[in-house]
């Protein structure tokens, strides 16, 4: 378990992070997110003793990282694929990295085989593909078989083929039991990889939620349901006082209700008592994407809705994410591989 407590960093007049609390609990993946400057490399330093805080305490199992006795053992971390030596062999890196933490040699086979760079070994890493970095890292990082993972933008720069593989290797460490906390822009795909989200802007927590929880409460879900009677289902609904607007069709898509403020089994219930036959009755939630700019507006109460922190620090670290700073596409964008 990672507990972070009032974690501070101030670099001149920079408040890189600012009393950030937040815990990451094992068996889980918890996604670290904010925008470009939010502080999450800096968090994830001072997580790995690489920097230390102007005020408050990362803890690793209730010890700092430099307490570790063993901390390869304890904590392992991917911070940038591309410090290797590009003369040195995968396996030589390894070999090294092994050496200098008194871990013996044989596990280097063994971390090359789960991250499926054994055929390469022998190949000097300045001929390796970004993909494969990545997994050298990720090999280098297993290397202590620690139960602690970070690992910043692991998928920056991927193709979809090596972002799915990253996705799933994050997903069985956890399944595993380990305790995984991954950095990333690409809201998108967190969504599909982190069990738990900690969002921060300007070094300051915005939340930490289960990520359906954070979706469903930052965004409105609502009902969709195709009928061949669509008018009279819009009447039943509108008797017993549910508003239900209709969405028009097109030569692709025939024309729908979307319905708000209901559960999805409400719906279907009032249709079957009607006898109204149905063709469509889908619970549509919001992205990820769409959580995050609900997040820069005033009409969601944070504080109220479970969000951790207070209502003020949302308010206040919310301003940092500007609708400016989070286009639709792709709110948080990456600035190529770093
Ligand atoms: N060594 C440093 N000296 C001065 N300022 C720094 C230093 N490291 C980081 N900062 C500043 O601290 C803030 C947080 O940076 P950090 O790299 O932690 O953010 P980040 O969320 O990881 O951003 P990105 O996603 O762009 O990597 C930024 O304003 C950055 O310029």
């Amino acid at each position: 378990m990672i507990d972070v407590q009032g974690l501070t960093k101030v670099y001149g007049r920079t408040r890189a992070v600012d009393q950030l609390s937040f815990q990451v609990r094992p068996g889980t993946v918890t996604g670290f997110l904010g925008p470009n400057g939010a502080g999450k490399s800096t968090t994830m330093r001072m997580i790995l003793g690489l920097d230390n805080p102007t005020s408050g305490q990362a803890l690793i199992d209730g010890v700092p990282y430099a307490a570790l006795k063993k901390p390869l053992t304890k904590v392992g971390a991917l911070l940038d694929a591309n410090w290797v030596h590009p003369n040195r062999t995968a396996r030589a890196h390894l070999r090294w990295m092994a050496a200098a933490s008194g871990i013996p040699a044989g596990r280097v086979g063994e971390v090359l085989e789960v991250v499926g760079l054994s055929d390469v070994a022998g190949k000097s890493v300045g001929k390796f593909s970004l993909g494969m970095k990545q997994r050298l890292g990720l090999a280098g990082a297993l290397l202590g078989d620690p139960e602690v993972l970070l690992f910043d933008e692991p998928v920056n720069g991927l193709d979809p083929e090596g972002i799915l593989w990253i996705r799933q290797f994050m997903k069985s460490l956890a399944a595993a039991g380990r305790t995984v906390l991954v950095s990333s822009h690409l809201l998108s795909e967190m969504a599909l990889t982190a069990d738990h989200l900690v969002v921060i802007g300007r070094g300051r927590l915005i939340a930490d939620a289960a990520t359906p929880d954070f979706i469903a409460q930052a965004t409105e879900t609502s009902v969709r349901v195709r009928s061949p009677r669509l008018d009279d289902l819009r009447a039943a609904l509108t008797a017993r006082g549910i508003a239900a607007e209709p969405i028009a069709g097109d030569e692709k898509t025939p024309p729908a209700l979307s319905i708000s403020g209901v559960p999805i089994e409400q719906v279907g219930d009032i249709a079957g008592q009607e006898g109204i036959t149905l063709h469509e009755l889908t619970g549509v939630t919001g992205s990820l994407e769409q959580a995050f700019m609900q997040l820069t507006g005033d009409s969601v109460e944070y504080g109220a809705h479970g969000f951790a922190g207070s209502p003020a620090a949302h308010a206040a670290a919310a301003s940092a994410l500007t609708a400016a700073d989070l286009p639709p596409a792709d709110p948080f964008r990456p600035e190529g591989n770093r």
